[in-house]
């Protein structure tokens, strides 16, 4: 054939498919002139993945979101972990996704997660089943009666701890706070005091949450099989504490979840779906709370005049405490003021949960952005905490930046938002305080080499070593 010829049939066919793309373009981006934002879709099926997971395990991991902000804006697309991804960096168009519910936007977990959880899940789960029970616990977490308890067994199981170390001992403090955090979550959830089935309870929640991050693998032997057979084995633990209560009704005030939960009425809340939420339950809370104290404990590290304020505010409450007798309560460790705001920035500069994702069940379109139906959606909190916009100086720990500023007009939203937002909240402020009032109050310290390590969870790599001194 004529080369002219065949050029030319080139020419008409790179036409077309530009005329064809560029219209399939326009329809995609909606009704009214929605668009779909700008963005890249990376490498054919595994898309920009392994760039966003290389920058994940950097100590910045925002590179990702800022490289693509500057080229696309605060709202871009991508392709993530296998979905189209529209990711936001953007503290309003966040705002309006949590904001959202099960009619427009779904949560969305990688297949090994949802696999592990089960349909059931609270952080699965939709629509009536998921207000009933978020209601249920987020009520029962407020409740002063839980409050009162657990500041009782959180002060209890700190000092326990505390009263063992010695002088000049190294004590690595994410380790030490997972501990007494996991007691005092599985005594809040189903009434479990330390002992032996608190300690099978915890291997086999440390099998369990090994195949979080795992390949979606059921066969026998693989990652995920092994972490839903311990999932069945506290499931089976947890359904005949059910049963025992259930036995053993008084029709006193409910004292951990599960008498909030067997106590419901509605008759939709079956021993399955109870048993299985206990587990879920601790997913977001066994890890979250320690992190958000080892990290105080390295920033604090880092900045010897926040610390020297901590421990001047923590001091005069425990010598008010010593002359007015009795133990502390939770408005005590509340009325800290300063302590609070070490643990906002601590939850501002760590970024314990960097993100949610959310799977659109329609076309959405939130401030001129088109979402498409099906697409996940990443609200990237991490960018907006760290933006200079918001913060000045937003790589700098600086507590008292919170003095005169108000959490709910920043796009501050550490534990998320709308109908999802975090009902553990209060417990992880107080969690917080407890452990680190009676740290500085009794110790001293010197901050060992470590550093944070932020994918695939928030941690520190060597769990934040300290060599203590006991004050005299
Ligand atoms: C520093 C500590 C914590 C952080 C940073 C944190 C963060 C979050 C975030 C961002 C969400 C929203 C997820 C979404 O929108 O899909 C969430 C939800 C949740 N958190 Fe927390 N959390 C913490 C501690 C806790 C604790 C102590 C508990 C309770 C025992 C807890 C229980 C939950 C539950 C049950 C949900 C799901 C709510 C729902 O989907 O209805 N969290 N958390």
């Amino acid at each position: 054939m004529d080369t002219s010829l065949v050029l030319w049939a080139a020419s008409v066919t790179l036409l077309a498919t530009v005329i064809i793309a560029r219209t399939w373009g326009m329809k995609r981006s909606g009704q009214r002139g929605h668009r779909l934002p700008a963005g890249s879709r990376g490498w054919p099926l595994v898309g920009e993945t392994l760039q966003f997971v290389s920058c994940a395990y950097s100590p910045r991991p925002e590179r990702f979101m800022d490289k693509r902000t500057l080229m696309y804006g605060k709202v871009f697309r991508s392709h993530l972990f296998g979905s189209s991804t529209i990711v936001s960096t953007d503290a309003e168009v966040s705002r309006c996704i949590l904001q959202s519910d099960a009619r427009t936007f779904v949560p969305w977990y990688p297949k090994s997660l949802t696999e592990l959880m089960g349909k059931s899940s609270i952080l699965l789960i939709n629509g009536n089943l998921q207000r009933r029970v978020h209601g249920l616990i987020g009520a029962f977490f407020k409740s002063s009666d839980l409050k009162a308890q657990i500041t009782r067994d959180m002060q209890s199981y700190v000092q326990e701890s505390m009263i063992n170390w010695q002088d000049d001992q190294l004590i690595r403090i994410q380790d030490e706070t997972k501990k007494i955090i996991f007691q005092i979550l599985v005594k809040g959830l189903i009434g479990l005091e330390p002992g032996k089935e608190m300690q099978l309870l915890k291997q086999q929640f440390k099998e369990f949450i090994a195949g979080l991050m795992s390949l979606p693998v059921k066969l026998p032997g693989s990652r995920l099989y092994r972490s839903l057979q311990a999932k069945k084995k506290m499931v089976m633990l947890i359904k005949s504490i059910i049963e025992e209560k259930r036995k053993n009704k008084l029709g006193c005030a409910p004292r951990d979840v599960v008498d909030v939960l067997i106590n419901d009425a509605s008759g939709q809340l079956t021993d399955n779906l109870i048993s299985d939420n206990m587990i879920d339950l601790m997913i977001p809370a066994e890890d979250s709370v320690p992190v958000l104290v080892t990290l105080a404990v390295k920033y604090l590290s880092e900045c010897p005049l926040a610390l020297q304020h901590l421990e001047e505010e923590n001091t005069r409450l425990e010598k008010r405490r010593s002359m007015l007798g009795g133990e502390l309560q939770w408005a005590d460790y509340m009325s800290l003021s300063f302590t609070q705001h070490v643990i906002t920035e601590t939850l501002r500069m760590g970024n314990i949960i960097s993100g949610i994702m959310r799977k659109a069940v329609k076309d959405v379109e939130i401030r001129g952005h088109l979402i498409p139906k099906g697409w996940c959606v990443f609200t990237y909190f991490r960018s907006v905490h760290l933006d200079e916009k918001h913060y000045e100086e937003a790589y700098k720990f600086n507590p008292w930046r919170w003095k005169d500023k108000d959490m709910s007009s920043c796009g501050f939203t550490p534990f998320g938002g709308g109908q999802r937002l975090c009902p553990g909240l209060d417990l992880a402020r107080l969690e917080a305080s407890i452990f680190l009032h009676h740290l500085v109050t009794n110790f001293t310290w010197v901050a060992e080499e470590d550093h944070i390590v932020n994918f695939p969870t928030v941690r520190m790599k060597g769990g934040m070593p300290i060599r203590v001194r006991r004050r005299s």
